[in-house]
C-alpha cells in the first residue's frame, strides 16, 4: 500500500524546527505535526487531573484517552483540551518542562504513537519534534535534525518571550533549555538523537529563510529521488 510521504524535523528546544516546519508545510501545501504540543497539552491534562510527571502508571490512562483537537481555523491552529482552548496556556515555559518530564515515560510514549501517526495522510505530513525520524516516522522520505547552540537558542527564546511582553531572564531561560536537552538526550526511550540518515543542519548563524532554503533544497532532492 502506497503511505503518504513524511518530512521529519526533529531536534532540541529553539532550534527553529515549529517555524521551519510550519513554513516547509505551507510551502508544499502538506499537513504539519506538531508533537511537541501532545506532550505539552498531556503535562496541562496531568496538571488538571493532579497526576504528578513522576507518576507514569497514572499519565498512561490519561496519555491513551487525551480529549484533544487540533483545530485549523483561517490558517490559525487552535488547540482544545477537554473542551478548554490551552493554544496560549501549553507554551508557558514551566509546561515545557512538565512536558520534557512526562515524555520521559516509556509507556506514555507508547500511547500517544497511534495518535502522531494518525496525522500521516494525502498529500504529505511535516512532522516536528524530537523522535519523529528515529521512532515515529522511521521510514521518513527526509530527515533533518535542525540545532543550533544552548546560547542562541535561549537568546531566540528571549526575544520571542520580550515580544509577547513577557520579561523574563536570559540566564533562567538558558538553564531550563539546557536542564530540558539534558533530560531529552538522556532518557532510555527515544532520546533526542539525530536519526542515522537524517541530514544534520547547525543553524546557529543562519537565518530563518537561509534554514529554510537549506531544508527545502535537501527535502526536493530527497522526494525526487523517491520519486
Ligand atoms: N534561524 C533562526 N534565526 C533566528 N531566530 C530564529 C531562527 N529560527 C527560529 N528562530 C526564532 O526562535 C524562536 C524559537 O523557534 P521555534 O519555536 O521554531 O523553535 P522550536 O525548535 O520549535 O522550539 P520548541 O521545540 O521548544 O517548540 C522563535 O521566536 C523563532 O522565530
Ligand atoms: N516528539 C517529541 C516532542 C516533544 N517531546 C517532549 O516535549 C517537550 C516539549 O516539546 P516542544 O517541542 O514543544 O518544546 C520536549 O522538551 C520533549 O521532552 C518529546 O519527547 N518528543
Amino acid at each position: 500500500m502506497q503511505v503518504s510521504p513524511v518530512i521529519t524535523i526533529d531536534g532540541p528546544s529553539g532550534a527553529g524546527k515549529g517555524t521551519v516546519s510550519t513554513l516547509l508545510a505551507k510551502q508544499f501545501d502538506w499537513h504539519f505535526l506538531d508533537s511537541g504540543a501532545i506532550y505539552r497539552v498531556l503535562a496541562i491534562a496531568a496538571m488538571h487531573h493532579q497526576i504528578d510527571a513522576d507518576d507514569e502508571l497514572g499519565l498512561v490512562p490519561l496519555a491513551s484517552s487525551l480529549d484533544v483537537n487540533f483545530e485549523t481555523e483561517n490558517g490559525a491552529c487552535r488547540i482544545v483540551l477537554e473542551g478548554e482552548d490551552v493554544t496560549s496556556a501549553i507554551r508557558a515555559e514551566e509546561v515545557g518542562l512538565m512536558a520534557s518530564k512526562v515524555a520521559s515515560w516509556p509507556r506514555v510514549r507508547e500511547a500517544l504513537l497511534r495518535r502522531q501517526r494518525a496525522f500521516r495522510q494525502e498529500p504529505g505530513l511535516v512532522a516536528d519534534g524530537r523522535d519523529m525520524g528515529t521512532v515515529v516516522f522511521p521510514n521518513a522520505e527526509a530527515k533533518i535534525f535542525l540545532t543550533a547552540s544552548a546560547e542562541e537558542r535561549a537568546r531566540r527564546r528571549f526575544n520571542q518571550l520580550k515580544e509577547k511582553g513577557h520579561g523574563v531572564s536570559i540566564t533562567r531561560l538558558l538553564a531550563d533549555i539546557q536542564a530540558r536537552d539534558e533530560r531529552d538526550s538522556n532518557r532510555k526511550v527515544a532520546p533526542l538523537v539525530p536519526a542515522e540518515d537524517a541530514l544534520v543542519l547547525d543553524s546557529t548563524d543562519l537565518s530563518i529563510p537561509q534554514v529554510l532554503e537549506k531544508i527545502t533544497e535537501y527535502v526536493q532532492s530527497k522526494l525526487a529521488l523517491n520519486k
